[in-house]
């Protein structure tokens, strides 16, 4: 038996991949894996056996990467799961950028007496929007939610111009040849009415919109961020706010000042929040677990390299090892040491780390850990598995 431990609200549709006979969840003091989504892993400590860590969702900032690959912990997550949800609220925030709906609506529901509809006539003005027909929006990052927001907002009729100076050949060929892509992110803060974020938090984009970047936009300019806090400088934002510069901020990812600012409209962290978000990221984060711990196959891995070898023969080693030379002929010496004769093997590295799967045929169960214990005297092998093949495995 296995088990998943979980943190956060995962939908059980996902819980429910995990097939009882092999799996239990939240039932052991020594988890297997975890399935997680928003938990912040820098200070939740885990051990050795925690073979992999799924997210349900896209970032993981949340997760400590070095030292879950210097573990032998993989990490996943759940490309383009919720991208769809983000990009349905990216279109509501336009709108309440543009529409004063929210203020009306307070307004309207306090009316009352005979002559609402007079009264609704009278004071409706003040609540007069703009259309965002023919204005122009930057979109910052053209990956699953970039590009779709990208889509959506020229189906608005908005002009749209995008920058994403490392966008992947999957996401560029999905993106439409009518969209402009800036060269530079100057080029599109100038041009844009509206500017939205879609990038992931690391070092690099660290206050990637800071105060020198907001002084390159347009004056009265709306800023959306929808990716993680701490890619816009906030106390920047806030200052153009006061002077005018940026008319208004809109941003998942609140804090006391800025929702204490009028021009700031703060959401709870809610872009994947949908019950078709939650359900798609659950599925296809216990999906990716159950295939890396039952098959040793990896995909959507942020941290390891992908590895797609079909699971035929009765055994399955899997390797974790540091990614210098010689490393395949010191495992198959050892292997050859025990007359082991290896029928597939696949040996993939990605940075500093590498991994190897073998396929070979059955061997005594009672020699599993003698051979883990000889692989694992090779100083760069952080982690050895042996899998069975449920099918095949006599
Ligand atoms: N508010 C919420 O609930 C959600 C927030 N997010 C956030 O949005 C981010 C993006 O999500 P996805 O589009 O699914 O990820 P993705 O990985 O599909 O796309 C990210 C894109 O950003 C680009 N990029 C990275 N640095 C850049 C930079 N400095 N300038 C321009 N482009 C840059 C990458 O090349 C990539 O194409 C996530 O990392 C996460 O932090 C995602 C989903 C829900
Ligand atoms: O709702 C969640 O779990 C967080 C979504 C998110 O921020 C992400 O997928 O990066």
């Amino acid at each position: 038996m296995m088990d998943i431990k979980t943190y956060n609200v995962i939908a059980e549709e996902g819980l429910a991949e995990f097939p009882k006979k092999i799996y239990t969840i939240n039932q052991s003091q020594r988890p297997d894996a975890l399935l997680i989504r928003s938990q912040d892993m820098h200070k939740t400590p885990f051990g050795t056996n925690i073979l992999a860590i799924a997210r349900a969702g896209a970032g993981v900032n949340n997760i400590p990467l070095v030292t879950a690959t210097d573990m032998g912990t993989v990490v996943f997550n759940t490309p383009g799961s919720n991208a769809n949800a983000v990009k349905e609220l990216i279109v509501a925030m336009l709108l309440l950028a543009s529409r004063p709906v929210v203020p009306a609506i307070n307004w309207a529901h306090k009316l009352g007496g005979a002559d609402v509809s007079l009264q609704t006539e009278k004071g409706k003005d003040h609540f007069a929007g703009t259309e965002l027909l023919g204005k122009s929006i930057g979109v910052v990052g053209l990956g699953s939610v970039g590009s779709r927001v990208a889509k959506a907002t020229a189906d608005l009729g908005m002009k749209v111009i995008g920058y994403d100076p490392y966008i992947s050949v999957e996401h560029a060929w999905q993106l439409s040849s009518d969209i402009p892509r800036a060269e530079t992110l100057e080029e599109l803060l100038e041009q844009s009415d509206f500017v939205t974020i879609h990038i992931p938090y690391t070092d690099r984009n660290h206050n990637l919109i800071g105060a020198k970047q907001i002084e390159q936009m347009r004056d009265g300019a709306v800023l959306l961020n929808y990716s993680r806090g701490g890619i816009v400088d906030d106390a920047a934002v806030l200052r153009a706010l006061d002077a005018g510069k940026i008319s208004q901020f809109m941003t998942d990812f609140g804090t006391p000042a800025l929702a204490a600012n009028k021009k700031v409209i703060v959401t709870p962290h809610l872009g994947g929040t949908t019950e078709e978000a939650e359900v798609n990221g659950a599925r296809m984060a216990a999906q990716t677990l159950r295939r890396y711990l039952e098959t040793g196959n990896i995909n959507n891995s942020v941290n390891f390299p992908s590895v797609d070898m079909p699971f035929e023969a009765p055994l399955r080693l899997t390797l974790i090892h540091r990614n210098v030379p010689n490393m395949v002929g010191r495992i198959t010496t050892i292997l050859a040491n025990y007359n082991l004769n290896i029928d597939n093997m696949i040996n993939r590295s990605r940075e500093q780390i590498a991994y190897t799967v073998i396929d070979m045929a059955a061997i005594p169960t009672e020699q599993f850990e003698e051979i883990r214990t000889e692989l694992m005297t090779i100083p760069e092998v952080i982690r050895v598995r042996i899998l069975k093949n449920p099918i095949t495995f006599q």
